[in-house]
C-alpha cells in the first residue's frame, strides 16, 4: 500500500485533515502565546485538562480498541476480535499494573518511555496519510519524526520545568512506595538537563534537515507544516508548565489525531465525513467509545483502593488516573502498533 492508498478521497479527506489538525493548532497556539507573554496558572487549575481527559477525548480515544484492527482490516467486529483485545488487555495491562506495585521507580520510566514511543508513532499516520507529507517517504525519516514528536511532550518539560517534571514523577513513585520517591528525585540534576537538551536540540535538526533535503525534490509545502509543528510543540511545551501542556497536548493534538484516523476506517462514518458533519462523526466516536470508558473508571475506582499511598489531593488523584492511563496504554501501544502494520507505515512505498 503506498501513500497514495493510505490516504482518503474527496471531501472525507479535507474533513479529515481539518478536524485532526485544526483543533490542536488553535488549542496549543492560543495557550501558547498565552504563556510567552506572562500568563499563570494556579497548580489546581493546571489539572484541569488532564483530569477533562477521563471523558473528552483522552482515556475514550483508546476505548474503541476492540473496534480499531477489524475496522483497519475491513472485517466484521466478532467475538473472536472482542475476546483477543480483552486477553491482551488483560495480560499485558495487568503485568504492567503489578509492576507498578513491585517496582514503581522503573513503572514511571517506564511510562515515559512507552508514552515517548506512542505519541511519536501517532504522529506518522496523519502527517503521511493527511498532510501529504512525502519527505516522510523513508523508514528513516518516519523514524527520527516519531523519536522527535515524542520526545518533546517528554524531554522539554525535563529541561524546562524541571521541578513540576520532578513533582509529578515523586508523586506517581510515591502512591506505591514513599522510599522510593527520594530515588527517582536523583534524576534532576542540571547535568541530566543539559545533556537532554543537547539531544533533543541535535535529533531535531538532524531530522527536519534529512526531510529538507527529501523535500527539496517532493515539494515543500508538507515539510513545512512539519517543521511549523515541530517548531510550535517546542515553544509550548517550554512556555507552560508541563502538568497542563501536557493534559493539553493528550486531548486536542494526540487522542484527536488517533480518532481522526479511526474515523477513516469506519464505514459508517463516511457519510458525515463527506457532508462535513463534524459533530455527527464525533457524535458516532463517542457512542462506540462509551462503554469501555465507563468500564475504565470502575478500574479508577478499584485503583483508588489499591493504591497504599494516600490520595488525598488533587495532584494525587490526577497521579491514581496517570497510573490507570499508563496501564491502558501499554496494550495500547500494541493495538495501534498492530494498525500501523496493517497500513504499511513503517514499510513506506512497499
Ligand atoms: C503529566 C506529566 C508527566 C507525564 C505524563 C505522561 C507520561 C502521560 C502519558 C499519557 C499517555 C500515555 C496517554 C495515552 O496516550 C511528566 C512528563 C512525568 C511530568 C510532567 C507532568
Ligand atoms: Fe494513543
Amino acid at each position: 500500500m503506498s501513500n497514495a492508498s493510505l490516504r482518503p478521497s474527496g471531501t472525507a479527506s479535507a474533513t479529515l485533515f481539518r478536524l485532526a489538525f485544526l483543533p490542536g493548532w488553535a488549542v496549543i497556539a492560543a495557550t501558547t502565546g498565552a504563556f510567552l507573554v506572562g500568563a499563570s496558572l494556579p497548580l489546581t487549575y493546571q489539572l484541569i485538562p488532564l483530569a477533562a481527559s477521563v471523558v473528552l477525548l483522552g482515556l475514550p480515544h483508546g476505548a474503541v480498541d476492540h473496534l480499531a484492527l477489524p475496522r483497519t482490516r475491513n472485517e466484521r467486529v466478532t467475538v473472536r476480535w472482542l475476546a483477543a483485545i480483552g486477553v491482551l488487555y488483560a495480560v499485558v495491562g495487568g503485568l504492567y499494573a503489578a509492576v507498578w506495585f513491585l517496582a514503581p521507580v522503573g513503572a514511571v520510566a517506564a511510562f515515559i518511555f512507552m508514552t515517548w514511543v506512542h505519541w511519536g508513532q501517532g504522529e506518522i499516520y496523519p502527517l503521511v496519510a493527511l498532510a501529504d507529507a512525502d519527505h516522510l517517504d523513508g523508514r528513516l525519516e518516519r523514524g527520527l519524526t516519531a523519536a522527535i514528536r515524542g520526545a518533546l511532550p517528554m524531554l522539554v518539560p525535563f529541561v524546562a520545568f524541571p521541578d513540576q517534571y520532578e513533582l509529578v514523577v515523586t508523586t506517581l513513585v510515591g502512591l506505591f512506595d514513599a522510599d522510593a520517591a527520594a530515588t527517582a528525585a536523583a534524576a534532576f540534576t542540571p547535568t541530566a538537563r543539559l545533556a537532554v537538551a543537547v539531544t533533543v536540540g541535535g535529533l531535531v535538526a538532524v531530522t527536519l534537515g534529512i526531510g529538507a533535503v527529501a523535500a527539496s525534490e517532493t515539494g515543500w509545502g508538507p515539510w513545512l507544516l512539519d517543521a511549523g509543528e515541530t517548531g510550535l510543540l517546542i515553544l509550548f511545551f517550554a512556555a507552560v508548565p508541563p502538568i497542563f501542556a501536557i493534559g493539553l497536548y493528550f486531548c486536542f493534538w494526540h487522542s484527536l489525531r488517533h480518532i481522526v484516523r479511526l474515523l477513516a476506517v469506519d464505514n459508517r462514518a463516511a457519510p458525515a465525513l463527506d457532508g462535513r458533519r463534524y459533530g455527527a462523526a464525533l457524535a458516532r466516536f463517542a457512542r462506540d467509545a462509551a462503554p469501555l470508558s465507563a468500564a475504565s473508571l470502575v478500574l479508577l475506582g478499584l485503583l483508588y483502593l489499591a493504591v497504599p499511598g494516600s490520595v488525598d489531593s488533587p495532584l494525587s488523584l490526577v497521579g491514581t488516573y496517570l497510573v490507570l492511563i499508563a496501564v491502558l496504554t501499554l496494550p495500547h501501544v500494541v493495538v495501534v502498533a498492530w494498525m500501523d502494520h496493517e497500513q504499511r507505515l513503517w514499510r513506506p512505498g512497499a
